[in-house]
């Protein structure tokens, strides 16, 4: 089986280690120092657990990719998606599978727009990691992974899939309905990530310290989901609450690490789509909506075009 990982950083390269480490027979698309570190050397994880080093890799440019991957695992960030995408039609095989492990409640859309929605499985990553040097990633949390059929009838493949993560150690919780499985995610996404991201706290300190301002935004974030028919209760909101402080409260989300690097943030793709869509449905955001403004303050390259940057 041929694997392509579109977007070799915190997450393309953690999961394309451990399915290297595993045996599979694994091609990165990554550029720069990064690149040629993982060329030269491989990559090395510190996770939790222990570190784990693979050995020099192949890594190629999104132009120097060939195919045909009977699967592409795509872990960019929201911005670089559509270019990205539009380059997997001549890299997939005809019977291959594309699942973008991005955070967001449409990159499978994007994805499926340019190879089919056939070839399509929803992907998401629960993990905290950042590339803290070219070549060497760290992660701060347990890594895994959520997969759900996009389609109906594509339970075989999902499952396929999560064993083949399953075997290089990347345990998956398996869903039945895409559509929750994103929505679920983005209820603590939108809100930590932002808080986060503006304070330069860690999870756990955020909901210790600003638990009312991030439950409200968690309970905005279910209204919308609700309003499109997920089916979210708004128990979720503390149930998370009390996991990022138990469980979690080391994470950095990425937004906090994009504004720290001076990246563009993913704020279109969280707290902005949130907004937007709950514009779109009657229901009203004013936490979130407030939060996607300061953001869009801090990292003004994050702004649509249309936002006047
Ligand atoms: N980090 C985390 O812990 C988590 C992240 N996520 C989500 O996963 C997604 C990926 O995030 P993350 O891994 O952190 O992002 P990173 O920025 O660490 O990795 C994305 C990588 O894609 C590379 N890339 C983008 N376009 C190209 C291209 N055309 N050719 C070659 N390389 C390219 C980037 O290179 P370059 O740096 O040169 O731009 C970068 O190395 C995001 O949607 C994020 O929200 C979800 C859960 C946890
Ligand atoms: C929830 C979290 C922290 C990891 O699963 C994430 O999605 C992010 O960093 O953006």
């Amino acid at each position: 089986m041929r694997i392509l990982v579109v977007g070799a950083g915190a997450v393309g390269g953690y999961f394309g280690a451990r399915l290297t480490l595993a045996g599979e027979d694994v091609t990165f698309v990554a550029r720069g120092a990064h690149a040629e570190a993982m060329r030269s050397r491989g990559l090395i994880l510190r996770t939790p657990s222990g570190e784990l080093r693979t050995p020099p890799l192949r890594v190629v440019e999104l132009d120097g990719a060939r195919g045909p991957f009977d699967l592409a695992l795509i872990a960019v960030k929201s911005p670089s998606l559509a270019a990205v995408s539009a380059k997997l039609p001549g890299l997939l095989a005809a019977d291959g599978l594309a699942a973008p492990l991005l955070n967001g409640l449409d990159s499978e859309d994007v994805v499926a727009r340019d190879v089919g929605a056939p070839r399509v499985i929803a992907a998401i990553a629960y993990m905290s990691s950042g590339v803290a040097a070219p070549g060497e990633i760290e992660t701060l949390a347990p890594t895994r992974a959520g997969l759900a059929p996009y389609r109906p009838g594509q339970e075989a493949r999902v499952e396929a899939t999560a064993a083949l993560l399953e075997r290089a150690g990347i345990p998956v919780r398996r869903g039945a309905d895409h559509r929750a499985m994103l929505w679920e995610k983005m209820v603590w996404n939108a809100p930590f990530n932002a808080i986060c991201a503006l304070t330069g706290q860690r999870a756990g300190v955020v909901a210790e310290r600003m638990e009312d301002l991030t439950r409200t935004a968690m309970l905005e974030v279910i209204s919308v989901a609700r309003a499109e028919g997920a089916e979210i209760s708004e128990a979720t909101a503390d149930a998370m609450l009390a996991l990022t402080r138990s469980e979690f409260p080391l994470t950095e989300p990425s937004m906090l690490q994009d504004v720290r690097a001076g990246r563009a943030t993913e704020v279109d793709i969280l707290q902005g789509a949130v907004v937007e869509r709950g514009r779109q449905a009657g229901v009203d955001t004013p936490v979130l909506r407030t939060l996607a403004t300061l953001v869009r303050g801090l990292s003004p390259r994050a702004s649509a075009p249309s936002a006047g940057r």
